[in-house]
C-alpha cells in the first residue's frame, strides 16, 4: 500500500511520506528500546546493585526522551500528510476526471466516483494519520524486544522468534478475511449510492406512477443488499479476531511454560526471568493489535486500489498543441462510424459538409443518431472509424479548449447552475461585460423572464434550473450561446410545441445566430427545416437524403413522409384551437 501511495501522490509528495515513515520507524524503535531497559534496570535492583541499576537509568531516560520526542513529531507529520493525501487525491481525481471520454461517466460510474471522492479518500487519509503510528510501534517494538531477548537469554529469544509466525498466520487469516469482505461491501455500498441518486432525481417520474421507497424495488434491494453486506463484513471479522486472540493466548503461554522450564533447571536466574517475562507481555500486545489495524489498513489498502483503477482510465488523446484551423466555421464528416461502447453501430459511414455560416437541419425518426452525431462533432465520444473536422481540422488534432472555443452548444437536456441568472448566461463568456450579456439574453427572449423574477437578473434559477420552465431553460442557453459568438452552433430543437413567446424567442436567436455563424440544428420545427441551406435526413445510422427543402420533397422519400406527418400534426393543432 505504501508504495502504491508513494506513486499516487507523485514525487513532489513522496518526501512528506518518507520523512513521516522514518519518524515512525525511529518512534517504535525508541518505544522497544525504552522498555528494552527495564530488564537491566529491574534485574540489578531485584538484585539489590542500586548502583549498577543507577547506570542503566540515562539510557533508558534517553529511550523514553526519544520515544516522547517521535511521538509527537510523528503526530504533526501524520496529520500534515493526511491533508496532502486528501488535497493530492482530489485535485488528481478532479484533473483526472476532465480528461475522460463522456461514455465513461454512466449511471455506475458517477456513483462510484462520488464514493471514492468522499468514503475512499478520507478512508486512506484517516488510515496514514491514525493507523500507520500504532502498526508501525506494533512491529517495530517487539522487534526490539526480540533483539533484547536473544542478548539476555538466547534460547527464550529462540521460543518468541518460534512463536511469531503463528501470530502473523493468524493476523494475515483475519486480514484476507476482512479485505474480501470489504470488496463485497463496497459493491453493495455502490449499488444502494446509485440507487439512492436515481430515487432522489427522478421522484416526479417515481411519484406520478405512485412508486414510494415502500414500493421501489431496485431501491429496497440495493439497501437490503448493502445490510447483508455490512453483516456479513462484522461476523467475518469475527474468526480472525478471535484467532489472532487465541494465537497471542497461546504463545504467551507457551514463553511462560518454556521460561518456568530454564528457571526449574537453574539455567536461567529467577529474577532475570520475571523482567523477561514482563518484556514477552510487550512482545504479544502490540502483536494482537497489529492483528486488527492491519484488517483496517487493508480496507484503506483497496480503497486505494479503487482510486487508482479511476486514475488509470485512460483519457481521450489529445495533442499538445491543436493544428491550426483551416477553414474557420466549417463541420466536416467523412465516413463516421460509431457506436457506443461494444454496442451495434449507431452511426454508419456518415459524410457530409456544412459549409462556413450556413444552416443544416438534421432530421430523422427517433433513434436514427441525430443527437450522437452531434456529440462525435463536439468530441465527447471517439469515431470507430472515419474523420469529423471542425474548422478544417480532425477534433483529435485539436485540444479540447481548442474544439470548444470554436463551438456553442444549445441541447434539450440544458443544466443550468445554481446561481443567478445573469450569472448562468455570464458562463458563455465569462469576460463579457453586463451590457453585451443584457444584449444576448434580449435576443434570446430571457429580457421577458427577468421582468418576471422579483430579483430579476440577480434571481437564482436552482439546481438544475429547476425554478425555470423547460423553455425557459433553453432561452438561457441560447443566450449563452449568443454571448458565446462561436465560429460553430449545435442546436437542439425543443420537441415539444412551443408556446408562442418562446417560439418566437427561438426564431429570433436563430436569425442573430445565422448571421456569424455555422448551425447544424436537430430540427422539429417546419419553419426550421424550410430555410435551411440544407437538410441532411438520417435513417438508420446513414444519410438518406440529403438537398434543399424543395429538393427534398420532390424526391418523396423519408423527407417528404415527415414533411407530410409534420404539417398534418400542424394543421389539427390550428383546427384544435379553433374549435
Ligand atoms: N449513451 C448511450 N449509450 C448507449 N446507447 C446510446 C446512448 N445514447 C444513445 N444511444 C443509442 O444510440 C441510438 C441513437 O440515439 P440518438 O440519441 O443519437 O438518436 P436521435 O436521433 O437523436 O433520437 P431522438 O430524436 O429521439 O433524440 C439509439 O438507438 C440510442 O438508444
Amino acid at each position: 500500500m505504501i508504495r502504491d501511495l508513494a506513486a499516487t501522490l507523485g514525487p513532489d509528495h513522496r518526501r512528506d511520506l518518507g520523512r513521516y515513515l522514518g519518524t515512525l520507524t525511529l518512534n517504535g524503535v525508541a518505544q522497544g528500546a525504552a522498555v528494552a531497559f527495564l530488564v537491566p534496570v529491574v534485574g540489578r535492583l531485584l538484585a539489590g546493585d542500586t548502583d549498577g541499576a543507577a547506570a542503566w537509568l540515562p539510557w533508558m531516560a534517553g529511550a523514553v526522551a526519544l520515544s516522547l520526542v517521535t511521538h509527537y513529531a510523528q503526530a504533526m507529520l501524520g496529520f500534515r500528510l493526511a491533508l496532502v493525501i486528501l488535497t493530492t487525491l482530489h485535485h488528481r481525481l478532479g484533473d483526472h476526471a476532465v480528461t475522460l471520454p463522456l461514455g465513461w461517466f454512466d449511471s455506475t460510474t458517477v456513483g462510484r466516483l462520488s464514493r471514492i471522492g468522499t468514503k475512499s479518500v478520507l478512508s486512506i487519509a484517516g488510515s496514514c494519520a491514525h493507523l500507520l503510528q500504532p502498526l508501525v510501534t506494533g512491529v517495530l517494538a517487539p522487534a526490539t524486544v526480540v533483539v533484547v531477548m536473544f542478548w539476555h537469554e538466547w534460547r527464550l529469544g529462540l521460543a518468541v522468534l518460534v512463536c511469531s509466525p503463528l501470530i502473523l498466520l493468524a493476523a494475515r487469516l483475519s486480514i484476507r478475511l476482512l479485505g474480501r469482505a470489504d470488496e463485497e461491501n463496497d459493491r453493495a455500498g455502490v449499488e444502494a449510492a446509485n440507487r439512492v441518486l436515481e430515487f432522489a432525481r427522478n421522484q416526479a417520474v417515481l411519484r406520478a406512477f405512485g412508486r414510494t421507497t415502500g414500493n421501489y424495488r431496485p431501491l429496497e434491494d440495493a439497501l437490503e443488499e448493502q445490510r447483508t453486506a455490512s453483516r456479513r463484513q462484522v461476523l467475518l471479522s469475527m474468526p480472525g479476531m478471535l484467532l489472532s486472540g487465541f494465537a497471542v493466548q497461546f504463545c504467551f503461554s507457551a514463553l511462560i511454560a518454556v521460561g518456568a522450564l530454564l528457571a526449574l533447571r537453574d539455567s536461567v536466574d529467577p529474577v532475570e526471568l520475571v523482567t523477561l517475562l514482563a518484556l514477552v507481555a510487550r512482545f504479544t500486545g502490540p502483536l494482537a493489535e497489529v492483528g486488527e489495524l492491519a484488517g483496517v489498513l487493508r480496507m484503506a489498502g483497496n480503497d486505494l486500489r479503487r482510486v487508482r483503477a479511476v486514475l488509470d482510465e485512460r483519457s481521450l488523446p489529445a495533442p499538445e498543441h491543436s493544428a491550426p484551423v483551416r477553414a474557420p466555421g466549417e463541420i466536416e464528416l467523412t465516413g463516421v462510424r460509431f457506436g457506443y461502447g461494444d454496442g451495434p453501430a449507431v452511426l454508419d459511414g456518415v459524410g457530409f459538409t456544412v459549409p462556413p455560416r450556413t444552416m443544416t437541419a438534421l432530421v430523422g425518426a427517433s433513434g436514427s443518431g441525430k443527437t450522437t452525431l452531434t456529440r462525435l462533432i463536439a468530441r465527447f465520444f471517439d469515431v470507430r472509424e472515419g474523420t469529423v473536422r471542425v474548422g478544417g481540422v480532425d477534433v483529435r488534432e485539436q485540444r479540447t479548449e481548442d474544439l470548444m472555443a470554436q463551438l456553442a452548444l444549445v441541447f434539450q437536456d440544458v443544466y443550468l447552475f445554481d446561481d443567478t441568472l445573469i450569472g448562468n448566461i455570464r458562463i458563455g463568456r465569462p469576460d463579457a461585460d453586463d451590457d453585451e450579456i443584457r444584449r444576448a439574453a434580449s435576443l434570446a427572449g430571457v429580457d421577458e423572464i427577468v421582468a418576471r423574477l422579483p430579483d430579476g437578473w440577480e434571481a437564482r434559477v436552482g439546481e438544475g434550473g429547476s425554478a425555470l420552465s423547460g423553455g425557459e431553460r433553453q432561452r438561457v442557453s441560447v443566450a449563452r450561446a449568443l454571448l458565446k459568438n462561436a465560429p460553430v452552433v449545435l442546436l437542439d430543437e425543443a420537441t415539444a410545441a412551443l408556446d408562442p413567446e418562446n417560439e418566437a424567442a427561438v426564431r429570433r436567436s436563430m436569425e442573430e445566430l445565422r448571421r456569424n455563424s455555422t448551425l447544424l440544428v436537430i430540427a422539429h420545427r417546419l419553419s426550421t427545416v424550410t430555410t435551411a441551406d440544407q437538410i441532411v435526413v438520417l435513417h438508420e445510422g446513414r444519410v438518406a437524403e440529403r438537398g434543399t427543402h424543395t429538393e427534398l420533397l420532390a424526391l418523396d422519400g423519408h423527407y417528404a413522409r415527415f414533411w407530410h406527418e409534420r404539417s398534418r400534426a400542424a394543421g389539427w393543432r390550428i383546427t384544435a384551437a379553433g374549435s
